[in-house]
């Protein structure tokens, strides 16, 4: 299982501290969308300058627009970007079809779909890298907010997926358990006193 990096700080000037102590332990950096709002795509061409044998995660959360948003960011450096999966399957479409011409990847964000594991086939079916089973920042914050609802949709998917929302060391085993070909990880490394060593052991934790 891979382990992604969620970068979200707000600026260029932490996301390259931030990525730079916790490099080595990780597979994929992600500019989240914050970062990417705030400091736009010149951010991503830093980040893979900075870090070329990572792969660079674009967290766009495309609704629109696809192939045009998409292609703005693979061309500044990013090798997979997000489209929503509420989105309409000619955005997602268009996502790819840039995707395609770069040769790089589309992974589609499954958050806010009611039926995630139906909504996961139909996009990996589109084209999609791997699909993303997420809840955001906002829905972590809610009462009764569990991750295993998230793996226990991804293990019934039968598709290549992402797991984000608020993963940490002590559920990271879990997250590899479900079959996640990806852990994303966010808060547990940039909010931790020590953002390496929670990367460090995050990474001796999976395999
Ligand atoms: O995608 C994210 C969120 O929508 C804000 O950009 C987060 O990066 C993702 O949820 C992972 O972060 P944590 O939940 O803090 O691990």
């Amino acid at each position: 299982m891979k382990l992604q990096l969620a970068m979200d700080v707000l600026t260029v000037e932490d996301a390259l501290e931030l990525s730079g102590k916790v490099a080595e332990y990780v597979d994929i950096i992600e500019l989240g969308t914050p970062l990417v709002k705030n400091a736009g795509l010149s951010a991503v061409t830093a980040i893979k300058e900075a870090h070329p044998d990572k792969i660079v995660f674009a967290d766009l959360k495309t609704m629109d627009a696809g192939e045009l948003e998409a292609d703005i960011a693979f061309k500044a450096g990013a090798d997979l970007v997000t489209v929503l999966g509420v989105a309409d399957d000619s955005t997602i479409a268009g996502a790819i079809k840039a995707g395609k011409a770069h040769g790089k990847g589309v992974v589609v964000d499954l958050i806010g779909v009611d039926d995630k594991a139906a909504r996961a086939k139909e996009v990996t079916d589109l084209g999609a890298e791997f699909v993303e089973f997420h809840a955001g920042l906002d829905e972590q914050a809610q009462d009764g907010y569990d991750l295993n609802t998230l793996l226990t949709a991804g293990k019934a998917a039968g598709v290549a997926f992402s797991v984000a929302g608020g993963v940490k060391l002590a559920t990271v085993a879990d997250v590899q358990a479900s079959g996640a070909d990806v852990a994303v990880v966010g808060g547990g490394i940039y909010s931790a006193d020590d953002p390496a060593l929670a990367a460090k052991e995050l990474r001796a934790a999976i395999s």
